[in-house]
Order: structure tokens, then C-alpha cells, then sequence
């Protein structure tokens, strides 16, 4: 495929320890790179996952502080771009941090940061009640980016079940490839992960790669592995071998592919919006 660029994600069990969840990560780019890929793909807290919210507010950082610093280094030295969705940022304040995406480019330069819009506060059925903005404040910003993968669009894990967010990315600001870093929980992930994520590729025709974190970081927190790449027909065309396991999945993304999907079936020439509610101004809320 003379278009085609090969993308990697990962699938990984970040713990409450920022040294060994760098090696892991460091092995994982040295993997890819040697399979010849050009963006790896890293899942939410893929720096760190503490036992308590304390833990991760103590270890946030400003963009460009010294855990950043070191990932964008491992770009640098092995020439990749990498995708670091949900990165502990500093926040407004001690008690808030930010649930950041950055995207840093082969030069080991920050190109773009996306803070997490849709934060998880749920009752989560037979699992436990999770209150993320309790400790995180939500961005407010669309974000996409030009790489040579594609045109990117930014988002976090909770984010996915807000098809608003992936329906602007496609058709207000021409992504590509959107991009959805998750630690989803064991529950939810079951039910509703895969059927999410083809969703999303399917009504916006872009590819999805979706990092993952896996199985369990503590004695309370266990995650739904299920590291994934997805064609804009909706088609897995890389996922990882099991639920469990660290390690990387490979695709090639092939922009000629979006092209004839999109010229075939013209979803975005065929919208009514002057009928249905224009996601820029949305309805009023009901329960
Ligand atoms: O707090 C951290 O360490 C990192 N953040 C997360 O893991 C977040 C908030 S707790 N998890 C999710 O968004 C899960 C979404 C999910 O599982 C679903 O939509 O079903």
C-alpha cells in the first residue's frame, strides 16, 4: 500500500509507579519501532496509576515538567510519534489536576494537548461509584492535529460515549484517525467497549485506534483490555491476542481507504441539518 502509514496501539497494566510504567512504555516504542511504526499509541494514565486520588495529584506536573520531558525524549531518540492520552497535568488548583492527551511529534516536540471534556462520575453497576471530578477539572477545547498519519482528533476514554464530540471532529474539523486513549472499566468495557468504538468509526468514517490499559493495577482497580484499531468501514483490523497482556497491535492506515468509503457512502454531503439539531447548538437537556 504506497499510502499507507502503520500505526501502533497499546495494551498495558500502568501501576502506582512512574519508573517501571516508563520501561514498560520505553520497550513497547523500542517494539514498534523496530516493526516500523510511525505513531504509538499509549492508553489513559499510562504514566501512572495511583491507589488513591491523592497519589495522582501529588505526582501532576505542568506541561513540559520532567515525566513529560522523558516521553518526549523516547520520541525524540526513536524518531516516533507518540499519542499519551491521559497524562496527570497540573491543574487550577491542589486539589484539581487536568486529564490531558498530548501528542508529541518525532522530533520529541509537544504538538497539541487535549483536556478530557467528559469526566466519569458513575455508579458503575456491581463495581464502585468513580467521581473523577472530584479531583479533575474538564477541558472545554476541541482538539485535531496534522501528522503524517492523518488528520488526528483528540479524546479520552469517557469521552467515547459522546458522539457529539466525534461528529465535530469529523465533520467540522476534518479528522482522520480519531484517537481514544482509555482505561475503561472491567464492567462497562464488557458491555460496551468494542460496540462504542466501531460506532464511532462507522458513523464518522474515520479510522479509530483506541490504547487501552489491562487487568488489575491494585487490590481495587481493575481495567478492560481490549487495545484496538479500527477501519472507517468499522472492521478490527488489529486488536491484541487477549484481555490481559502487554504489548503492542499494528495496522497500516491507508488515507485512500477513508476517501473511498467517504466518496461511496456521502454521509457528510447527505446531513439534514437544517431539519435535526446542529451539534453546535445543542437541544435543550432532558433526563
Ligand atoms: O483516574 C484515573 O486514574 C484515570 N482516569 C480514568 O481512569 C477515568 C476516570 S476514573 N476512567 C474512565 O473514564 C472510564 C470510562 C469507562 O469505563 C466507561 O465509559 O465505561
Amino acid at each position: 500500500m504506497a499510502n499507507a502509514v502503520r500505526v501502533g496501539v497499546v495494551q498495558m497494566t500502568s501501576i502506582n509507579d512512574l519508573e517501571a510504567n516508563f520501561k514498560t512504555c520505553s520497550r513497547l516504542v523500542k517494539e514498534a519501532t523496530a516493526a516500523g511504526v510511525k505513531l504509538l499509541c499509549f492508553p489513559e494514565s499510562f504514566s501512572f496509576i495511583g491507589t488513591k486520588v491523592e497519589d495522582s495529584l501529588k505526582i501532576a506536573e505542568p506541561i513540559g515538567g520532567p515525566i513529560m520531558q522523558r516521553y518526549c525524549s523516547l520520541a525524540r531518540e526513536s524518531s516516533i510519534w507518540l499519542s499519551l492520552g491521559g497524562f496527570q497535568e497540573k491543574g487550577p488548583d491542589d486539589a484539581h489536576l487536568h486529564n490531558t492527551h498530548l501528542l508529541v511529534d518525532d522530533s520529541g516536540k509537544i504538538r497539541r494537548t487535549y483536556r478530557k471534556i467528559h469526566l466519569f462520575d458513575v455508579d458503575v453497576p456491581g463495581n464502585m461509584v468513580y467521581k473523577e471530578s472530584a479531583y479533575t477539572t474538564a477541558g472545554t477545547e476541541i482538539v485535531v492535529e496534522n501528522s503524517p498519519i492523518g488528520r488526528l482528533g483528540l479524546s479520552v476514554c469517557y469521552d467515547l460515549r459522546f458522539s457529539e464530540l466525534y461528529q465535530l471532529l469529523r465533520f467540522d474539523h476534518n479528522a482522520q484517525v480519531l484517537l481514544v486513549p482509555s482505561a475503561f472499566t472491567k464492567v462497562t468495557g464488557e458491555s460496551h467497549w468494542e460496540i462504542l468504538l466501531r460506532g464511532r468509526a462507522i458513523e464518522t468514517q474515520c479510522y479509530v485506534i483506541a490504547a487501552a490499559q489491562a487487568g488489575r493495577h491494585n487490590d481495587k482497580r481493575e481495567s478492560y483490555g481490549d487495545a484496538i484499531i479500527i477501519d472507517p468501514w468499522g472492521t478490527i483490523i488489529a486488536r491484541l491476542p487477549d484481555r490481559l497482556s502487554t504489548g503492542i497491535a499494528i495496522a497500516d492506515i491507508d488515507l485512500l481507504k477513508i476517501e473511498s468509503v467517504r466518496t461511496r457512502m456521502p454521509i457528510a454531503q447527505q446531513r439534514k441539518f437544517n431539519i435535526f439539531w446542529k451539534p453546535t447548538s445543542p437541544p435543550s437537556s432532558h433526563i
